[in-house]
Parts: C-alpha cells; structure tokens; sequence
C-alpha cells in the first residue's frame, strides 16, 4: 500500500528528504506547536468532551487526514526499503547530512540499524522510533520537548498519565504527529533477536471545526428519559406512528433502536432505548450523541426519583432540556404542581420566567405532541447542528445484537461522513466491512447521512453499545488495529492484576524487581486524623523501603481516589471512611487494592509489617494462556454446558485455575473441571488448538467469552 503522504514526493524520496533536512520542523516551530496545544481552551463539558476535543487537534484545519505510518519490514515486502537499504543503494546523500543538525537530531545517526540486539532507540530526522513501554519523558526528550508539553497533549486525549509512565503506540503516534514527527515502533522478532520497524496503524480523528463550507444541517438527536411508567414509550410510539405514511405502516412494526421522523420537512431523529441506559452507557465511552433530553413527567405523578436522576444526568452532560409534560388527558393531571416541582429542581419553565421550554401533551390522544415536534425542530436550528458528509465516515453504536441470519448487527447513528455499504471499519478492538444497510423502515439502503439511524450488517463480534464505528482506509489497515487493540486489552487484563498491593510489597524487594516504594491514598473520618496517621506513616523506617502518601485527605473513598490510586499503583486505606458505590465498581476494574480500618494501631502496624515483609505471604497469579470461546455444546443434563474453544495464545491446564471473561468483565472464576481434545482427556492444549473446556460447575458460556487460564505461585514471607 503506497504512503499516504500530502505531497506527491515519491516514498523514497521522502525518507532521503528527511534524512537530509532534518531541520523538518524547528524547535521553536515544534513548542509553538506545543503552546497552541496547551492553549487551546477546555471545552465546557471537559470529561465528556475531552476526547473530541483534543482530537481536533490532529485534524489539520478540518481536513480528512490519516497518520502516516510506512515502515520498514526486513523481509523487505514492504512498499517503502528499510532506510538502510535505501542508504547502502544510494550512500550520497549521508555526508550531506548538515554540520550542526538541530537539537532533535544532534546526537542521531541517520542510519537505522537492522541490528542483532535492538539497538538504543534511535532517531532519523523526523522519525522517532521507540521500543515499547513508549515512556512519556523519554519520548518528550526525543522531541526535544519537556515532558509537560506531552502531558497536556495527553490530557487533552483523556490520558491520564506520570512522566514516568508508558503510552501506547497509536497515542505515542498521535502526539509525534502533533509535533511534527513520525512515530514508528520497534518489535523485537522472536528467536533471532532482529528488530524489525512495524507500521502503527492509527484510528482517523474525529472531526471538529471543519470548514464552514463543508458542513450541512443534520437532524437533531433526541433521547426521552423520565420515570417508569410516566409515558415514554407511548410517546415513542405515538410519534414513531403518526409521522409515517400509510403506506409504510407495515413497515414499522420491528423494534429499532432510533428512528427518524420528519415534522414539516425537518428531520428529527429519535433513540428508542431506554434513555438511562443509553446515557450512561454511551457517557462512559465518551460517546455522547445526544443533542436534546426530552424529559417526560407525568402530570398525575409529578416528579419522581427517576426524573430526579434524568434531570441530573442531563444537566451533568450539560444537554438541553425540553420537559413534555405528559397525561394532561387525566382528570388527576396537576400541570401546574409539576412546574413548581421544576421550578424546586432547578428547572424553571419559561412562563414560570425560566428558560425550560415545557409542552403538556398526552402520549394517548396525542395532544401536544406536534407542539413539541415543533419545539424540538426549533431548538434544532438554534443549536446549528452541523456535519460533514463528506469527511470520514463515523457512527455511534447504540444497540447491538445478534439476528438469526445476519449475525452480529449494530444499530448506530451517523454522526459524520457518510456511511457507505462496502467500507472498512474499525469498531472497539473489531474490524468489519459494511455488507449491508438497513434503514429504520426495514428497507435496504446503500448509505447513511449524518444524524441517520442505520442497522449496520458486517460485524464479526458483537460491538459495544457506545464505541465508534470509524471509517477506514483498507480492511487490512482495520484489521490490523483491532489485533494492535485486542492484544493491548489482554495486556491490560494482566496487568490488572500486577497492581501493587502491601503485601506483595516486600517480596519485590526480595526478588530486585521492586522500586521498594509503597505509595499510599489516605481517606479518613475527619482531618485529625488524616494528620496523625500521616505522621505516623512517615515515622514508620526502612531502608529497603520508602512510604509516599500520595493523598491524605478526610471524606470517603471515591471513584477519583481508586483512579488516582491505579494510575499511581497505590495501595488505598482507609480510616473509618466508607468506599463509595462508584468507587466499589473502579475498584473491581481497576484492581486496586483498598484496606479498610476502624483502629488505628492495626493500620499503622499492618504499614509497618508490609514494609518490613511480615504480612501473610499472598499467592500470584502467572496467566499462562487464553482460550476463545468458539460454540457452546450442550452435554447430557446431568453434566451441563462445555465451551468449544480455541487456544489464542499460551496453553490451557488441566490443573490450573481459570476465569470466564466477557466483554472484559471476568464472570465466573474457579478450577477447570474439564480439558478435552476430541474425545480424550487431556493435560495440556497449546496455543492454535481447539479444545472443550468446562469450568466447575459453570454452565453459562457465550461464544466469543475469553477463558483466562493461570497458575498460583505462593510469595516466600518476609526475609
Ligand atoms: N391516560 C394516559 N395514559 C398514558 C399516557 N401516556 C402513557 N400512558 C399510559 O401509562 C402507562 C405507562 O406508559 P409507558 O409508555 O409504558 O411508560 P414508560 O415511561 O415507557 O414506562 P417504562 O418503559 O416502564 O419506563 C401505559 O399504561 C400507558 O398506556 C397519556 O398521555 N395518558
């Protein structure tokens, strides 16, 4: 596949250009580059909106741009010959390499090196070449750049991370990019000790500010959320029904995720799922396509717990409002009681001097529901919803199933571009091609505007409810960062659990491999005694190991606190405090170990003892292979379900431990009961075979459920 280069520079040429200029982009030019990207201002909804946001700052002036990547392979197969291929065919342009290179290049050679060892990383003007852990300081220092400079590019991508810590390889591309670098990463071959330089294949950016001309109206995105039973469905399908003509009445009878309506010639598009759900699911990937809340209130009912948390989940996504004041048919209707009830929550109406536009209407009659049609394509124009539908095709999953006949198919809405049967794409850590497009009438189209729900047919896996649907160049470009994605979320699933804990604290010392630090997050009751405790974990000596409260502070234990723990690799402790609901779910995704106390001696002692190596020894875990879950075969009753599967990497024993893993969530954990291969009872299966497994009495399998095999290892106590 050729470069994608801006110019027409033959690839050749390019590398040659770039060895010989290596003054590409100059210093200054680079941290001006830099100071834009730290002074681009936070948009207002700063979590949700971050990711985009700073995505934007890929895009140059709006336009369609995909990241380089060519690389050199020594098979040589490659478009583009290894740099030192095209030097030893051409060796001129070497001594023409400049006298005073600028600080990027000072100390490069503009020869890379097919080496036996992977040699020290090395530059070539503006190539940066880095081994994986891709350290955050050290690639800054490659770019000449403080390490600062890359952490603002990084929050900016939602990446939370230490100068010391390491970043993938698409991210590591992205900032190089940013800063007018290629990023290429280095692998070590397996056995011979040859490196070879792999291609990083990136996801295209998500467009923001593209040119004006370019953009065109798309249909506003509704969601209806409100209490059970206050008419949400019955206003769905009251509008769902009433829009359409006759003639395709037929055709609406299925269950669709969202559908599009038109009011007076303007296009409204409506999700029909559960409006919680959605939001919370979609919010938590950052994929927030809402544009309007329509909130539904009974008029009998008033405001109940579920509109109290609707309101708050809109309000925090910093949505409009619309409130459709429902039931206004009954006699008990008290329309009135429920804008006072607004009014408390902080919603005022505007003929109660607010700006909440609220419409009374009955889901069963139908009054009022053409008022809010027309509220709903106002307000539509007032926010200019815009996009392009030229750019790169991008699309939000919001239901996925699997049909009968169709396999896994993704309800999605596009948000830009035009989705097209036949492209390539990228979804979550799954490739796909579109096969087929089928409208919300059931109808089969061949493309799918901006704000248009579709029923997308081309999926291997079942996608998740949120992640995007990109575009793609090639099948091959998505295929290969789905595999780059899969492998990092197994790497990420192992690494959970090398989460520091106190007491696997000394035993890193023991072993060598420890930075004999034990990180602590301190959550107490009440201020003092955050301080004495604090001060009693400072007096605490070791010279093997060293203490460092990362936080102490009094309240309970929060989500924030357990994120900042696993990005610090702290252990948490807490002194008469509670973990918050939130923090409970990080804690179990995150692996982050929390120990909680109500005396203070056995906290200040336990400290002590982990430094000093005399808590309990503790078990490791060693993961030694995975197995995908291919087909679910029903034994005789007695003996329940076995998953057919398939040994992706590593091996699966008999004698270990093993966990069922879906979606990431491990399910079900336990010792395998069972390991076949055809009909013989087996110890052992290595990684490119198929085996039947059953887990204790686990029964619930699912195809494509991963089965995480490991060992325990015992940690040695104290010295
Ligand atoms: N009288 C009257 N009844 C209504 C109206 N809208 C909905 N209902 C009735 O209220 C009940 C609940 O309506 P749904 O549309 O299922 O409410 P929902 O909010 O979707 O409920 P969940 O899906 O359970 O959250 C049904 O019996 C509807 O027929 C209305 O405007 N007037």
């Amino acid at each position: 596949m050729a470069p994608k280069d801006k110019d027409s520079t033959p690839p050749k040429k390019k590398v040659l250009d770039l060895i010989e200029e290596p003054k590409v982009q100059s210093r200054r030019d680079r941290q001006r580059a830099a100071q834009t990207v730290a002074d681009t201002p936070a948009p207002p909804s700063a979590l949700d909106k971050a990711k985009a946001a700073a995505l934007d700052i890929f895009e140059d002036a709006g336009k369609k741009k995909r990241t380089t990547v060519r690389k050199t392979e020594q098979s040589g197969k490659s478009a583009l010959p290894t740099i030192s291929k095209l030097l030893e065919e051409e060796p001129a342009p070497a001594p023409e390499v400049p006298a005073t290179p600028p600080p990027s290049a000072a100390s490069v050679s503009p020869v890379v090196p097919v080496a036996e060892e992977p040699a020290a990383e090395e530059d070539t003007g503006n190539i940066i070449s880095i081994k994986p852990p891709i350290i955050v300081s050290e690639l800054a220092a490659r770019m000449s750049l403080k390490p600062f400079v890359l952490l603002a590019d990084l929050i900016k991508l939602q990446i939370f991370v230490a100068p010391h810590q390491a970043i993938e390889p698409d991210i590591a591309a992205r900032v190089c990019e940013l800063h007018g670098f290629i990023f290429e990463r280095e692998k070590r071959e397996k056995g011979g000790g040859v490196h070879k330089i792999e291609e990083v294949v990136v996801e295209p950016a998500a467009p923001q500010d593209e040119p004006e001309d370019l953009l065109q109206l798309r249909p506003p995105i509704i969601t209806i959320m409100g209490h059970v039973d206050h008419g949400k469905t019955s206003l769905l399908d009251y509008i769902r029904k009433s829009t359409i003509t006759k003639g395709e009445a037929g055709g609406i009878t299925q269950h669709v995720a969202a559908y599009k309506v038109e009011h007076e010639g303007k296009p409204i598009t409506f999700i029909d799922t559960p409006g919680h759900a959605i939001f919370s699911d979609m919010r938590a990937r950052g994929a927030d396509i809402t544009d309007i809340v329509v909130l539904v209130v009974a008029a009998n009912d008033g405001i109940m717990p579920q509109t109290l948390e609707a309101i708050e989940h809109a309000k925090k996504a910093k949505k409009t409002i619309i409130v459709a004041i429902n039931k206004v048919d009954l006699p008990s209707a008290n329309v009135m009681r429920v804008k006072t009830q607004l009014a408390e929550k902080g919603l005022q109406t505007v003929d109660y001097g607010g700006d909440v536009e609220a419409v009374e209407i009955s889901a069963l009659t139908g009054v009022g529901i053409p008022a809010l049609l027309e509220l709903l394509a106002l307000q539509a124009e007032v926010l200019e919803l815009k996009a392009n539908p030229k750019g790169n095709a991008r699309a939000a999953i919001i239901e996925a199933r699997v049909q009968p006949g169709r396999g896994a198919t993704a309800s999605v809405i596009v948000e830009t571009g035009t989705l097209k049967t036949g492209t390539p794409f990228i979804c979550g850590p799954f490739a796909g091609k579109v096969k087929s497009l089928i409208n919300d009438r059931g109808e089969s189209v061949k493309e799918a505007k901006p704000g248009t729900p579709v029923e997308v047919i081309g999926f291997d896996e079942m996608p998740n409810v949120g992640d995007s649907l990109v575009e793609m160049d090639s099948i091959r470009a998505a295929q290969k960062l789905a595999d780059e994605r899969q492998l990092d979320r197994r790497n990420d699933r192992l690494q959970l659990t090398r989460k520091s804990r106190m007491e696997d604290l000394f035993s890193n010392v023991i072993d060598g491999t420890g930075k004999a630090a034990l990180k602590i997050v301190l959550k107490c009751d009440v201020q003092g005694s955050v301080e004495a405790i604090k001060n009693a974990i400072g007096d605490i000596k070791s010279d093997k190991v060293n203490t460092q409260v990362i936080i102490a502070a009094a309240g309970p234990i929060t989500e924030g606190d357990i994120q900042m723990a696993s990005s610090a690799d702290a252990v948490v402790l807490g002194f008469n405090v509670k973990v918050e609901a939130n923090a409970v779910k990080a804690v179990k995704s995150e692996g982050v170990q929390v120990k909680l106390y109500s005396i203070v001696y056995e906290l200040i002692d336990q400290v002590r003892e982990a430094m000093l190596g005399l808590l309990e020894p503790l078990t490791r875990e060693n993961i030694i292979g995975h197995a995908e879950v291919r087909m679910v075969f029903k034994l005789s009753k007695s003996k329940g379900r076995a998953a057919g599967s398939y040994v992706t990497d590593g091996k699966i024993h008999r004698k270990s431990h093993a966990r069922v893993i879906r979606g990431g969530v491990p399910v079900f954990d336990g010792k395998m009961s069972t390991l076949r291969r055809f009909q013989d009872e087996v110890d052992e299966v290595k990684s490119g075979m198929e085996c039947g497994i059953r887990l204790g009495e686990f029964n619930e399998y699912q195809e494509g459920d991963i089965i995480e095999c490991y060992t325990l290892e015992k940690i040695p106590q104290g010295l």
